[in-house]
Protein backbone atom coordinates (compact mmCIF):
# COMPACT_ATOMS: atom_id res chain seq x y z
CA UNK A 1 0.00 0.00 0.00
CA UNK A 2 3.04 2.63 0.09
CA UNK A 3 3.78 2.27 -2.55
CA UNK A 4 0.73 3.69 -3.71
CA UNK A 5 1.60 7.08 -1.72
CA UNK A 6 3.75 8.26 -4.63
CA UNK A 7 0.60 8.83 -6.56
CA UNK A 8 -0.29 11.22 -4.05
CA UNK A 9 2.94 13.49 -5.08
CA UNK A 10 0.97 15.89 -7.48
CA UNK A 11 -0.91 16.86 -4.48
CA UNK A 12 1.57 17.68 -2.05
CA UNK A 13 0.51 20.83 -1.20
CA UNK A 14 -3.25 19.97 -0.78
CA UNK A 15 -2.45 16.88 1.74
CA UNK A 16 -0.49 19.48 3.86
CA UNK A 17 -2.97 22.08 3.88
CA UNK A 18 -5.65 19.85 4.42
CA UNK A 19 -4.58 18.32 8.01
CA UNK A 20 -2.91 21.66 8.72
CA UNK A 21 -6.21 23.49 8.46
CA UNK A 22 -7.91 20.46 10.24
CA UNK A 23 -5.45 21.45 13.42
CA UNK A 24 -6.66 24.72 13.07
CA UNK A 25 -9.85 24.15 13.68
CA UNK A 26 -9.20 21.42 16.48
CA UNK A 27 -7.06 24.45 18.24
CA UNK A 28 -10.27 26.81 18.13
CA UNK A 29 -12.23 24.17 19.61
CA UNK A 30 -10.02 23.48 22.36
CA UNK A 31 -10.44 26.93 23.19
CA UNK A 32 -14.23 26.72 23.63
CA UNK A 33 -14.37 25.26 26.81
CA UNK A 34 -12.08 28.11 28.09
CA UNK A 35 -14.08 30.86 27.11
CA UNK A 36 -17.56 29.01 28.57
CA UNK A 37 -15.31 28.76 31.70
CA UNK A 38 -14.58 32.08 31.92
CA UNK A 39 -18.17 33.25 30.98
CA UNK A 40 -19.48 31.37 34.21
CA UNK A 41 -16.68 32.74 36.63
CA UNK A 42 -16.55 35.85 35.01
CA UNK A 43 -19.84 37.17 33.59
CA UNK A 44 -22.31 35.10 35.52
CA UNK A 45 -20.89 35.23 38.63
CA UNK A 46 -20.60 39.22 38.60
CA UNK A 47 -23.82 39.51 36.50
CA UNK A 48 -22.03 41.07 33.77
CA UNK A 49 -23.71 41.33 30.77
CA UNK A 50 -21.61 43.10 28.72
CA UNK A 51 -18.85 40.68 29.31
CA UNK A 52 -21.11 37.50 28.29
CA UNK A 53 -22.32 39.44 25.37
CA UNK A 54 -18.29 39.85 24.21
CA UNK A 55 -17.56 36.21 25.44
CA UNK A 56 -20.55 35.16 23.59
CA UNK A 57 -19.55 37.10 20.05
CA UNK A 58 -15.60 35.25 20.83
CA UNK A 59 -17.81 32.01 20.77
CA UNK A 60 -19.38 32.75 17.85
CA UNK A 61 -15.83 34.12 16.27
CA UNK A 62 -14.31 30.80 17.13
CA UNK A 63 -16.70 28.54 15.75
CA UNK A 64 -16.87 30.48 12.52
CA UNK A 65 -13.02 30.50 12.29
CA UNK A 66 -13.30 26.60 12.93
CA UNK A 67 -15.82 26.35 9.87
CA UNK A 68 -14.22 28.30 7.59
CA UNK A 69 -11.15 25.99 8.36
CA UNK A 70 -12.87 23.01 8.37
CA UNK A 71 -14.93 23.70 5.22
CA UNK A 72 -10.85 24.34 3.61
CA UNK A 73 -9.60 21.31 5.10
CA UNK A 74 -12.50 19.22 3.79
CA UNK A 75 -11.87 21.15 0.21
CA UNK A 76 -7.73 20.36 0.37
CA UNK A 77 -8.58 16.39 1.35
CA UNK A 78 -11.15 15.57 -1.23
CA UNK A 79 -9.49 17.62 -4.03
CA UNK A 80 -5.89 15.34 -3.05
CA UNK A 81 -7.91 12.23 -2.71
CA UNK A 82 -9.64 12.54 -5.78
CA UNK A 83 -6.39 13.32 -7.45
CA UNK A 84 -5.03 10.04 -6.08
CA UNK A 85 -7.20 8.45 -7.01
CA UNK A 86 -7.24 9.63 -10.71
CA UNK A 87 -3.86 8.71 -10.77
CA UNK A 88 -3.53 5.70 -9.77
CA UNK A 89 -6.89 4.56 -11.59
CA UNK A 90 -5.01 5.52 -14.21
CA UNK A 91 -1.57 4.32 -13.59
CA UNK A 92 -3.47 0.63 -12.80
CA UNK A 93 -5.13 1.04 -16.17
CA UNK A 94 -1.95 1.84 -18.12
CA UNK A 95 -0.32 -1.43 -15.93
CA UNK A 96 -3.46 -3.66 -16.84
CA UNK A 97 -3.06 -2.91 -20.81
CA UNK A 98 0.31 -4.00 -20.99
CA UNK A 99 -0.63 -7.46 -19.38
CA UNK A 100 -0.46 -10.63 -22.19
CA UNK A 101 -3.51 -12.68 -23.00
CA UNK A 102 -2.20 -15.29 -20.43
CA UNK A 103 -2.00 -12.52 -17.62
CA UNK A 104 -5.40 -11.53 -18.17
CA UNK A 105 -6.61 -15.15 -18.15
CA UNK A 106 -4.69 -15.47 -14.98
CA UNK A 107 -6.27 -12.36 -13.53
CA UNK A 108 -9.81 -12.75 -14.63
CA UNK A 109 -11.84 -9.86 -15.60
CA UNK A 110 -14.25 -9.75 -12.32
CA UNK A 111 -10.95 -9.23 -10.72
CA UNK A 112 -9.71 -5.94 -12.28
CA UNK A 113 -12.75 -4.71 -12.38
CA UNK A 114 -13.28 -4.81 -8.67
CA UNK A 115 -9.54 -3.28 -8.16
CA UNK A 116 -10.91 -0.44 -10.86
CA UNK A 117 -13.77 0.42 -8.92
CA UNK A 118 -14.73 -0.83 -4.98
CA UNK A 119 -11.37 -0.97 -4.01
CA UNK A 120 -10.23 2.02 -5.79
CA UNK A 121 -13.20 3.66 -3.69
CA UNK A 122 -12.05 2.45 -0.73
CA UNK A 123 -8.78 3.67 -0.92
CA UNK A 124 -9.98 6.96 -1.98
CA UNK A 125 -12.61 7.40 1.23
CA UNK A 126 -9.45 5.97 3.64
CA UNK A 127 -7.00 8.90 1.87
CA UNK A 128 -9.45 11.44 2.39
CA UNK A 129 -10.55 10.72 6.02
CA UNK A 130 -6.58 9.82 6.70
CA UNK A 131 -5.69 13.52 5.76
CA UNK A 132 -8.97 14.78 7.68
CA UNK A 133 -8.63 13.14 10.74
CA UNK A 134 -5.51 10.91 11.23
CA UNK A 135 -4.13 14.44 13.04
CA UNK A 136 -6.88 15.81 14.46
CA UNK A 137 -8.26 13.23 16.41
CA UNK A 138 -4.97 12.49 18.30
CA UNK A 139 -3.97 15.99 18.69
CA UNK A 140 -7.85 16.93 19.94
CA UNK A 141 -7.63 13.89 22.66
CA UNK A 142 -3.94 14.90 24.06
CA UNK A 143 -5.02 18.89 23.79
CA UNK A 144 -7.90 18.35 25.91
CA UNK A 145 -6.37 16.52 28.09
CA UNK A 146 -3.31 18.70 28.83
CA UNK A 147 -5.72 21.49 29.45
CA UNK A 148 -7.11 19.39 31.65
CA UNK A 149 -4.27 19.38 33.76
CA UNK A 150 -3.28 22.89 32.98
CA UNK A 151 -7.23 23.56 34.84
CA UNK A 152 -6.38 20.78 37.93
CA UNK A 153 -4.02 18.43 37.94
CA UNK A 154 -5.82 16.29 40.39
CA UNK A 155 -9.16 16.60 37.96
CA UNK A 156 -7.38 15.44 35.65
CA UNK A 157 -6.43 12.56 36.12
CA UNK A 158 -9.94 11.24 35.85
CA UNK A 159 -8.93 12.39 32.37
CA UNK A 160 -6.08 9.90 31.89
CA UNK A 161 -7.88 6.90 33.81
CA UNK A 162 -11.17 7.23 31.15
CA UNK A 163 -8.50 7.77 28.61
CA UNK A 164 -6.73 4.16 29.30
CA UNK A 165 -10.30 2.51 29.57
CA UNK A 166 -11.56 3.97 26.39
CA UNK A 167 -8.67 3.74 24.05
CA UNK A 168 -8.45 -0.59 25.55
CA UNK A 169 -12.25 -0.46 24.87
CA UNK A 170 -12.58 0.35 21.55
CA UNK A 171 -8.92 -0.43 20.19
CA UNK A 172 -9.87 -3.78 21.46
CA UNK A 173 -13.50 -4.01 19.63
CA UNK A 174 -11.18 -2.42 16.51
CA UNK A 175 -8.59 -5.11 16.34
CA UNK A 176 -11.57 -7.92 17.02
CA UNK A 177 -13.15 -6.81 13.94
CA UNK A 178 -10.32 -5.55 11.35
CA UNK A 179 -10.14 -9.53 10.93
CA UNK A 180 -13.54 -9.67 9.66
CA UNK A 181 -13.75 -6.44 7.74
CA UNK A 182 -11.52 -8.25 5.42
CA UNK A 183 -14.04 -11.38 5.28
CA UNK A 184 -16.67 -9.38 4.74
CA UNK A 185 -14.39 -7.43 1.51
CA UNK A 186 -14.18 -10.86 0.46
CA UNK A 187 -17.39 -11.85 0.76
CA UNK A 188 -18.46 -8.97 -1.06
CA UNK A 189 -16.29 -9.90 -3.96
CA UNK A 190 -17.86 -13.14 -4.08
CA UNK A 191 -21.26 -11.38 -4.24
CA UNK A 192 -19.64 -9.01 -7.39
CA UNK A 193 -18.68 -11.25 -9.13
CA UNK A 194 -21.63 -13.55 -9.24
CA UNK A 195 -23.49 -10.90 -10.19
CA UNK A 196 -21.18 -10.05 -12.71
CA UNK A 197 -21.03 -13.33 -14.12
CA UNK A 198 -24.93 -13.33 -13.84
CA UNK A 199 -25.73 -9.75 -15.45
CA UNK A 200 -23.34 -10.95 -18.51
CA UNK A 201 -25.17 -13.90 -18.95
CA UNK A 202 -28.06 -13.17 -18.61
CA UNK A 203 -29.73 -14.41 -21.75
CA UNK A 204 -28.11 -17.72 -21.75
CA UNK A 205 -29.49 -18.20 -18.07
CA UNK A 206 -33.10 -17.47 -19.41
CA UNK A 207 -32.42 -19.97 -22.35
CA UNK A 208 -31.52 -22.78 -20.01
CA UNK A 209 -34.38 -22.11 -17.75
CA UNK A 210 -31.11 -21.61 -15.07
CA UNK A 211 -32.92 -18.47 -12.92
CA UNK A 212 -33.86 -20.14 -10.00
CA UNK A 213 -30.65 -22.27 -9.71
CA UNK A 214 -28.92 -18.77 -10.22
CA UNK A 215 -30.93 -16.86 -7.40
CA UNK A 216 -30.27 -20.11 -5.34
CA UNK A 217 -26.55 -19.29 -5.70
CA UNK A 218 -27.02 -15.84 -5.43
CA UNK A 219 -28.76 -16.15 -2.27
CA UNK A 220 -26.14 -18.45 -0.19
CA UNK A 221 -23.50 -16.27 -1.59
CA UNK A 222 -25.51 -12.87 -0.01
CA UNK A 223 -26.50 -14.69 3.07
CA UNK A 224 -23.05 -15.80 3.68
CA UNK A 225 -22.18 -11.95 3.47
CA UNK A 226 -25.02 -11.04 5.34
CA UNK A 227 -24.12 -12.98 8.30
CA UNK A 228 -20.66 -12.11 8.37
CA UNK A 229 -21.70 -8.36 8.36
CA UNK A 230 -24.77 -9.00 11.31
CA UNK A 231 -21.83 -10.38 13.35
CA UNK A 232 -19.27 -7.60 12.97
CA UNK A 233 -22.22 -5.24 13.34
CA UNK A 234 -22.99 -6.77 16.72
CA UNK A 235 -19.42 -6.78 18.00
CA UNK A 236 -19.02 -2.97 16.64
CA UNK A 237 -22.06 -1.90 18.02
CA UNK A 238 -21.25 -3.24 21.54
CA UNK A 239 -18.58 0.14 21.21
CA UNK A 240 -21.37 2.97 21.87
CA UNK A 241 -22.73 1.89 24.76
CA UNK A 242 -19.67 0.82 26.56
CA UNK A 243 -17.59 4.01 25.96
CA UNK A 244 -21.03 5.93 27.00
CA UNK A 245 -21.28 4.11 30.31
CA UNK A 246 -17.53 4.93 30.67
CA UNK A 247 -17.39 8.56 29.99
CA UNK A 248 -20.78 8.64 32.25
CA UNK A 249 -18.88 7.01 34.26
CA UNK A 250 -15.89 9.51 34.83
CA UNK A 251 -18.21 12.47 34.17
CA UNK A 252 -19.64 11.75 36.72
CA UNK A 253 -16.51 11.21 39.06
CA UNK A 254 -15.25 14.10 37.28
CA UNK A 255 -18.33 16.22 38.68
CA UNK A 256 -18.11 14.51 42.36
CA UNK A 257 -14.26 15.45 42.60
CA UNK A 258 -15.02 18.95 40.71
CA UNK A 259 -17.91 19.44 43.37
CA UNK A 260 -15.67 18.96 46.64
CA UNK A 261 -12.87 21.11 45.12
CA UNK A 262 -15.21 23.73 44.05
CA UNK A 263 -16.47 23.73 47.73
CA UNK A 264 -12.48 23.53 49.29
CA UNK A 265 -12.38 26.78 47.11
CA UNK A 266 -9.38 25.09 44.99
CA UNK A 267 -11.09 25.17 41.53
CA UNK A 268 -14.38 27.24 40.40
CA UNK A 269 -17.53 26.05 38.67
CA UNK A 270 -16.60 27.18 34.96
CA UNK A 271 -13.31 24.75 35.64
CA UNK A 272 -15.61 22.01 36.30
CA UNK A 273 -17.99 23.17 33.15
CA UNK A 274 -14.74 23.27 30.96
CA UNK A 275 -13.33 19.90 32.47
CA UNK A 276 -16.30 18.00 30.90
CA UNK A 277 -16.56 19.92 28.05
CA UNK A 278 -13.11 18.33 27.61
CA UNK A 279 -14.31 15.01 28.59
CA UNK A 280 -17.10 15.14 25.80
CA UNK A 281 -14.40 16.15 23.13
CA UNK A 282 -12.04 13.64 24.32
CA UNK A 283 -14.97 11.14 23.83
CA UNK A 284 -16.25 12.02 20.54
CA UNK A 285 -12.72 12.40 19.15
CA UNK A 286 -11.57 8.63 20.09
CA UNK A 287 -14.93 7.47 18.82
CA UNK A 288 -14.11 8.96 15.05
CA UNK A 289 -10.73 7.49 15.64
CA UNK A 290 -11.89 4.54 16.23
CA UNK A 291 -13.96 4.36 12.69
CA UNK A 292 -11.37 6.34 10.95
CA UNK A 293 -8.61 3.18 11.90
CA UNK A 294 -11.37 0.82 10.99
CA UNK A 295 -11.40 2.82 7.25
CA UNK A 296 -8.06 3.07 7.09
CA UNK A 297 -7.19 -0.52 7.58
CA UNK A 298 -10.18 -1.63 5.24
CA UNK A 299 -8.26 1.11 2.65
CA UNK A 300 -5.10 -0.66 3.24
CA UNK A 301 -6.21 -3.99 2.70
CA UNK A 302 -8.11 -3.02 -0.89
CA UNK A 303 -5.14 -0.79 -1.45
CA UNK A 304 -2.80 -3.82 -1.25
CA UNK A 305 -5.03 -5.80 -3.51
CA UNK A 306 -4.37 -3.10 -6.12
CA UNK A 307 -0.68 -3.02 -4.81
CA UNK A 308 -0.80 -6.46 -5.99
CA UNK A 309 -1.63 -6.28 -9.73
CA UNK A 310 1.34 -3.99 -9.62
CA UNK A 311 3.31 -5.92 -8.92
CA UNK A 312 2.84 -8.58 -11.30
CA UNK A 313 5.25 -7.53 -14.09
CA UNK A 314 4.31 -8.80 -17.06
CA UNK A 315 6.35 -11.52 -18.99
CA UNK A 316 5.43 -9.81 -22.50
CA UNK A 317 8.66 -8.25 -23.88
CA UNK A 318 8.89 -6.66 -27.01
CA UNK A 319 11.66 -5.37 -28.96
CA UNK A 320 12.16 -1.25 -29.66
CA UNK A 321 14.11 -1.81 -33.01
CA UNK A 322 12.26 -1.65 -35.96
CA UNK A 323 13.88 -5.41 -37.70
CA UNK A 324 15.40 -4.89 -41.09
CA UNK A 325 13.68 -6.26 -43.86
CA UNK A 326 14.40 -9.79 -44.74
CA UNK A 327 12.87 -10.35 -48.46
CA UNK A 328 11.71 -13.87 -46.91
CA UNK A 329 9.90 -16.14 -49.44
CA UNK A 330 7.32 -16.66 -46.92
CA UNK A 331 4.71 -14.12 -44.94
CA UNK A 332 4.55 -16.91 -42.34
CA UNK A 333 6.71 -19.82 -40.79
CA UNK A 334 5.69 -21.82 -38.09
CA UNK A 335 8.77 -23.55 -37.09
CA UNK A 336 8.57 -26.74 -34.40
CA UNK A 337 5.93 -24.41 -32.04
CA UNK A 338 4.62 -25.71 -28.98
CA UNK A 339 1.56 -23.81 -27.01
CA UNK A 340 0.95 -24.46 -23.35
CA UNK A 341 -1.34 -22.40 -21.71
CA UNK A 342 -0.47 -21.25 -18.09
CA UNK A 343 -1.25 -23.26 -15.41
CA UNK A 344 -2.26 -26.01 -17.72
CA UNK A 345 -0.99 -29.40 -17.64
CA UNK A 346 -0.62 -30.56 -21.06
CA UNK A 347 0.20 -28.75 -24.68
CA UNK A 348 -2.50 -26.85 -26.54
CA UNK A 349 -0.19 -27.13 -29.19
CA UNK A 350 2.30 -29.50 -29.96
CA UNK A 351 5.06 -29.83 -33.40
CA UNK A 352 3.24 -27.26 -35.84
CA UNK A 353 5.40 -26.75 -38.49
CA UNK A 354 4.05 -24.88 -41.63
CA UNK A 355 4.97 -22.06 -44.05
CA UNK A 356 2.62 -20.04 -45.81
CA UNK A 357 3.55 -17.78 -48.97
CA UNK A 358 2.63 -14.42 -49.06
CA UNK A 359 -1.33 -14.04 -50.75
CA UNK A 360 -1.92 -17.46 -49.84
CA UNK A 361 -5.16 -18.03 -48.21
CA UNK A 362 -4.89 -20.81 -45.26
CA UNK A 363 -7.94 -22.77 -44.49
CA UNK A 364 -7.46 -24.45 -40.46
CA UNK A 365 -9.90 -26.73 -39.88
CA UNK A 366 -10.22 -29.40 -36.60
CA UNK A 367 -12.72 -30.28 -33.95
CA UNK A 368 -13.51 -28.29 -30.81
CA UNK A 369 -11.00 -27.79 -29.09
CA UNK A 370 -8.02 -29.33 -31.44
CA UNK A 371 -6.48 -25.70 -30.88
CA UNK A 372 -7.09 -23.13 -34.16
CA UNK A 373 -7.44 -20.08 -32.12
CA UNK A 374 -4.45 -20.83 -30.34
CA UNK A 375 -2.53 -21.37 -33.87
CA UNK A 376 -3.74 -17.87 -35.27
CA UNK A 377 -3.72 -15.88 -31.70
CA UNK A 378 0.02 -16.68 -31.58
CA UNK A 379 0.71 -14.86 -35.30
CA UNK A 380 -0.14 -11.21 -33.63
CA UNK A 381 1.17 -13.22 -30.03
CA UNK A 382 -1.76 -12.91 -28.27
CA UNK A 383 -0.23 -15.84 -26.41
CA UNK A 384 3.87 -16.81 -26.88
CA UNK A 385 4.95 -20.07 -28.31
CA UNK A 386 6.54 -22.09 -25.16
CA UNK A 387 8.51 -23.71 -27.72
CA UNK A 388 9.66 -23.06 -31.28
CA UNK A 389 9.46 -19.80 -33.70
CA UNK A 390 6.89 -17.91 -35.30
CA UNK A 391 8.50 -15.64 -38.33
CA UNK A 392 5.91 -13.03 -40.00
CA UNK A 393 7.90 -12.20 -43.15
CA UNK A 394 10.90 -13.93 -42.54
CA UNK A 395 11.53 -12.26 -38.65
CA UNK A 396 10.42 -13.79 -35.65
CA UNK A 397 7.88 -11.83 -34.53
CA UNK A 398 9.43 -11.62 -30.87
CA UNK A 399 12.02 -9.61 -32.88
CA UNK A 400 8.99 -6.43 -33.83
CA UNK A 401 7.88 -3.65 -32.07
CA UNK A 402 4.57 -5.13 -30.96
CA UNK A 403 2.43 -2.20 -32.40
CA UNK A 404 4.65 -2.30 -35.95
CA UNK A 405 3.61 -6.73 -35.92
CA UNK A 406 -0.17 -5.86 -34.97
CA UNK A 407 -0.79 -3.22 -37.63
CA UNK A 408 0.28 -6.05 -40.34
CA UNK A 409 -2.53 -8.09 -39.19
CA UNK A 410 -6.22 -7.87 -39.13
CA UNK A 411 -7.57 -10.13 -36.80
CA UNK A 412 -11.61 -10.54 -37.23
CA UNK A 413 -12.05 -12.53 -32.91
CA UNK A 414 -14.38 -15.70 -32.83
CA UNK A 415 -17.00 -13.19 -30.71
CA UNK A 416 -17.99 -9.95 -32.45
CA UNK A 417 -17.50 -6.82 -30.24
CA UNK A 418 -17.60 -3.70 -30.98
CA UNK A 419 -17.77 -0.23 -29.16
CA UNK A 420 -20.46 2.20 -28.06
CA UNK A 421 -19.98 4.97 -30.69
CA UNK A 422 -20.79 5.62 -34.20
CA UNK A 423 -20.06 2.66 -36.79
CA UNK A 424 -17.37 5.23 -38.34
CA UNK A 425 -15.82 5.64 -34.87
CA UNK A 426 -15.88 1.49 -34.72
CA UNK A 427 -14.26 1.03 -38.39
CA UNK A 428 -11.59 3.87 -37.57
CA UNK A 429 -10.31 1.41 -34.65
CA UNK A 430 -8.71 0.04 -37.55
CA UNK A 431 -7.00 2.25 -38.93
CA UNK A 432 -7.48 5.88 -37.34
CA UNK A 433 -7.05 7.96 -40.61
CA UNK A 434 -9.33 5.79 -42.65
CA UNK A 435 -11.49 7.95 -45.14
CA UNK A 436 -15.03 7.65 -45.55
CA UNK A 437 -14.20 6.42 -49.06
CA UNK A 438 -11.74 3.52 -47.65
CA UNK A 439 -14.41 2.56 -44.67
CA UNK A 440 -17.10 1.81 -47.35
CA UNK A 441 -14.68 -0.33 -49.48
CA UNK A 442 -13.87 -1.94 -46.24
CA UNK A 443 -18.11 -2.41 -45.27
CA UNK A 444 -18.13 -3.52 -49.25
CA UNK A 445 -16.17 -6.19 -49.15
CA UNK A 446 -17.73 -7.54 -45.21
CA UNK A 447 -20.74 -7.45 -47.31
CA UNK A 448 -22.00 -4.73 -44.74
CA UNK A 449 -22.51 -1.69 -46.93
CA UNK A 450 -26.06 -2.85 -47.42
CA UNK A 451 -26.22 -2.93 -43.62
CA UNK A 452 -24.89 0.28 -43.43
CA UNK A 453 -27.04 1.93 -45.36
CA UNK A 454 -30.25 0.53 -43.87
CA UNK A 455 -29.07 2.00 -40.78
CA UNK A 456 -28.76 5.49 -42.22
CA UNK A 457 -25.09 5.36 -42.75
CA UNK A 458 -22.07 5.73 -41.15
CA UNK A 459 -23.08 8.17 -38.42
CA UNK A 460 -25.40 5.17 -36.73
CA UNK A 461 -25.06 4.49 -33.30
CA UNK A 462 -23.69 1.62 -31.73
CA UNK A 463 -24.70 0.29 -28.41
CA UNK A 464 -22.31 -0.49 -26.50
CA UNK A 465 -21.07 -4.06 -26.99
CA UNK A 466 -22.63 -3.68 -30.42
CA UNK A 467 -26.15 -4.46 -28.86
CA UNK A 468 -28.72 -3.40 -31.17
CA UNK A 469 -26.96 -5.17 -33.97
CA UNK A 470 -27.95 -8.82 -34.89
CA UNK A 471 -24.74 -11.45 -34.50
CA UNK A 472 -24.44 -11.73 -38.28
CA UNK A 473 -24.25 -7.44 -38.92
CA UNK A 474 -21.72 -7.59 -36.04
CA UNK A 475 -19.75 -9.85 -37.79
CA UNK A 476 -19.73 -8.14 -40.56
CA UNK A 477 -18.69 -4.83 -39.18
CA UNK A 478 -15.87 -6.83 -37.28
CA UNK A 479 -14.92 -8.34 -40.47
CA UNK A 480 -14.58 -4.54 -42.52
CA UNK A 481 -12.79 -3.19 -38.96
CA UNK A 482 -10.09 -5.47 -39.84
CA UNK A 483 -10.00 -4.95 -43.51
CA UNK A 484 -10.39 -1.32 -43.49
CA UNK A 485 -6.26 -1.04 -42.24
CA UNK A 486 -5.46 -3.46 -45.42
CA UNK A 487 -3.37 -5.76 -43.60
CA UNK A 488 -0.73 -7.81 -44.84
CA UNK A 489 -2.30 -10.71 -42.76
CA UNK A 490 -5.94 -11.32 -42.56
CA UNK A 491 -7.39 -13.77 -39.43
CA UNK A 492 -10.97 -14.51 -39.44
CA UNK A 493 -11.68 -16.57 -36.81
CA UNK A 494 -14.67 -18.71 -37.18
CA UNK A 495 -15.85 -15.14 -37.89
CA UNK A 496 -18.66 -16.27 -40.68
CA UNK A 497 -20.18 -18.21 -38.22
CA UNK A 498 -23.07 -16.41 -37.73
CA UNK A 499 -23.88 -15.89 -41.58
CA UNK A 500 -25.55 -17.65 -44.22
CA UNK A 501 -23.96 -19.36 -46.70
CA UNK A 502 -24.90 -17.23 -49.39
CA UNK A 503 -23.01 -14.20 -47.57
CA UNK A 504 -20.84 -16.14 -46.24
CA UNK A 505 -19.08 -17.37 -50.25
CA UNK A 506 -19.41 -13.91 -51.16
CA UNK A 507 -17.61 -12.62 -48.44
CA UNK A 508 -14.95 -15.49 -49.25
CA UNK A 509 -15.31 -14.13 -52.91
CA UNK A 510 -14.63 -10.54 -52.22
CA UNK A 511 -12.13 -11.09 -49.75
CA UNK A 512 -10.08 -13.64 -52.82
CA UNK A 513 -10.35 -10.76 -54.83
CA UNK A 514 -8.59 -7.66 -52.83
CA UNK A 515 -6.27 -5.08 -54.55
CA UNK A 516 -3.47 -5.53 -51.60
CA UNK A 517 -3.71 -9.59 -51.82
CA UNK A 518 -3.54 -10.12 -47.77
CA UNK A 519 -2.21 -13.16 -46.65
CA UNK A 520 -5.34 -14.98 -45.17
CA UNK A 521 -6.25 -17.28 -42.12
CA UNK A 522 -9.23 -19.04 -42.13
CA UNK A 523 -10.56 -20.52 -39.00
CA UNK A 524 -13.23 -22.91 -39.06
CA UNK A 525 -15.27 -26.16 -38.39
CA UNK A 526 -17.16 -26.06 -41.81
CA UNK A 527 -15.38 -27.81 -44.73
CA UNK A 528 -17.52 -25.33 -47.35
CA UNK A 529 -15.63 -22.47 -45.63
CA UNK A 530 -11.89 -23.65 -46.32
CA UNK A 531 -12.44 -26.39 -49.06
CA UNK A 532 -10.78 -23.89 -51.79
CA UNK A 533 -7.78 -22.90 -49.93
CA UNK A 534 -4.63 -22.76 -51.00
CA UNK A 535 -3.65 -24.98 -48.28
CA UNK A 536 -5.48 -26.53 -45.51
CA UNK A 537 -3.77 -27.62 -41.83
CA UNK A 538 -6.06 -30.12 -40.23
CA UNK A 539 -5.54 -30.07 -36.37
CA UNK A 540 -6.26 -33.02 -34.39
CA UNK A 541 -5.93 -32.42 -30.70
CA UNK A 542 -3.48 -30.03 -30.46
CA UNK A 543 -1.05 -31.42 -33.27
CA UNK A 544 -0.85 -31.25 -36.84
CA UNK A 545 -3.00 -34.17 -38.84
CA UNK A 546 -2.51 -32.56 -42.52
CA UNK A 547 -1.38 -30.38 -44.29
CA UNK A 548 -2.29 -29.81 -47.95
CA UNK A 549 -5.18 -29.32 -50.48
CA UNK A 550 -8.92 -30.27 -50.21
CA UNK A 551 -8.05 -32.88 -53.28
CA UNK A 552 -4.90 -34.55 -51.51
CA UNK A 553 -6.16 -34.12 -47.92
CA UNK A 554 -8.94 -36.03 -49.00
CA UNK A 555 -6.67 -38.74 -50.08
CA UNK A 556 -4.67 -38.70 -47.45
CA UNK A 557 -5.42 -37.32 -44.18
CA UNK A 558 -8.33 -39.20 -42.18
CA UNK A 559 -9.16 -36.76 -39.87
CA UNK A 560 -10.32 -34.78 -43.16
CA UNK A 561 -12.15 -37.15 -44.84
CA UNK A 562 -14.04 -38.26 -41.24
CA UNK A 563 -14.70 -34.05 -41.33
CA UNK A 564 -15.86 -34.56 -44.83
CA UNK A 565 -18.31 -37.35 -44.40
CA UNK A 566 -20.07 -35.73 -41.24
CA UNK A 567 -20.52 -32.88 -43.28
CA UNK A 568 -21.57 -34.07 -46.35
CA UNK A 569 -25.13 -35.13 -45.72
CA UNK A 570 -25.67 -31.28 -44.09
CA UNK A 571 -23.70 -29.13 -46.65
CA UNK A 572 -24.40 -28.16 -50.00
CA UNK A 573 -20.98 -29.04 -51.96
CA UNK A 574 -22.11 -26.36 -54.49
CA UNK A 575 -21.14 -23.47 -51.95
CA UNK A 576 -18.21 -21.44 -53.19
CA UNK A 577 -15.46 -21.05 -51.00
CA UNK A 578 -12.00 -19.87 -51.61
N1 LIG B 1 -6.82 -19.03 -22.43
C1 LIG B 1 -6.71 -20.35 -22.26
N2 LIG B 1 -6.20 -20.84 -21.13
C2 LIG B 1 -6.07 -22.17 -20.96
N3 LIG B 1 -6.43 -23.09 -21.88
C3 LIG B 1 -6.94 -22.65 -23.03
C4 LIG B 1 -7.12 -21.25 -23.28
N4 LIG B 1 -7.65 -21.11 -24.51
C5 LIG B 1 -7.81 -22.37 -24.99
N5 LIG B 1 -7.39 -23.28 -24.12
C6 LIG B 1 -7.37 -24.74 -24.31
O1 LIG B 1 -6.60 -25.01 -25.47
C7 LIG B 1 -7.23 -26.01 -26.26
C8 LIG B 1 -7.44 -25.46 -27.67
O2 LIG B 1 -8.39 -24.41 -27.61
P1 LIG B 1 -8.76 -23.53 -28.89
O3 LIG B 1 -9.66 -22.45 -28.47
O4 LIG B 1 -7.52 -23.16 -29.61
O5 LIG B 1 -9.56 -24.61 -29.76
P2 LIG B 1 -10.37 -24.40 -31.10
O6 LIG B 1 -9.95 -25.48 -32.02
O7 LIG B 1 -10.25 -23.02 -31.59
O8 LIG B 1 -11.84 -24.70 -30.58
P3 LIG B 1 -13.24 -24.12 -31.13
O9 LIG B 1 -13.45 -24.59 -32.52
O10 LIG B 1 -14.23 -24.76 -30.20
O11 LIG B 1 -13.19 -22.65 -31.00
C9 LIG B 1 -8.52 -26.38 -25.56
O12 LIG B 1 -8.30 -27.58 -24.85
C10 LIG B 1 -8.76 -25.26 -24.59
O13 LIG B 1 -9.36 -25.73 -23.42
Amino acid sequence: MKKLLIYLKDYKKESILGPLFKLLEASFELLVPLVIARIIDHGIRYADTGYIFRMCLLLAALGTIGLACSITAQYYAAKAAAGFAKNLRHALFAHIQSFSYSELDTLGTSTMITRMTSDMNQVQSGVNLTLRLLLRSPFIVFGAMIMAFMLDVQSALVFVAAIIFLSVVIFGIMLWCIPLYKKVQSKLDQVLRITRENLTGVRVIRAFCMEEDEIRKFEGCNEELTQIQKYVGRISALMNPITYIIINLSIIWLIWTGAIRVNMGIITQGTVVALYNYMSQILAELVKLANLIITINKSIACGNRIQEIFEISSDFTESEHIPAPKNSLFMVEFNHVDLRYKNAGDNALTDINFKVRPGEIVGIIGGTGSGKSSLVNMIPRFYEASAGDILVDGIPVKEYPVNMLRDKIGVVPQKSILFKGTIRSNMKWGKQNATDEEIFQALEIAQAKEVTENKGGLDYMVDQGGKNLSGGQKQRFTIARALVRQPEILILDDSSSALDFATDAALRKAIGTMENRPTVFVVSQRISSVKHCDQIIVLDDGAVAGIGTDKNLMQSCKVYQEIYASQFRKEDSAHGGF
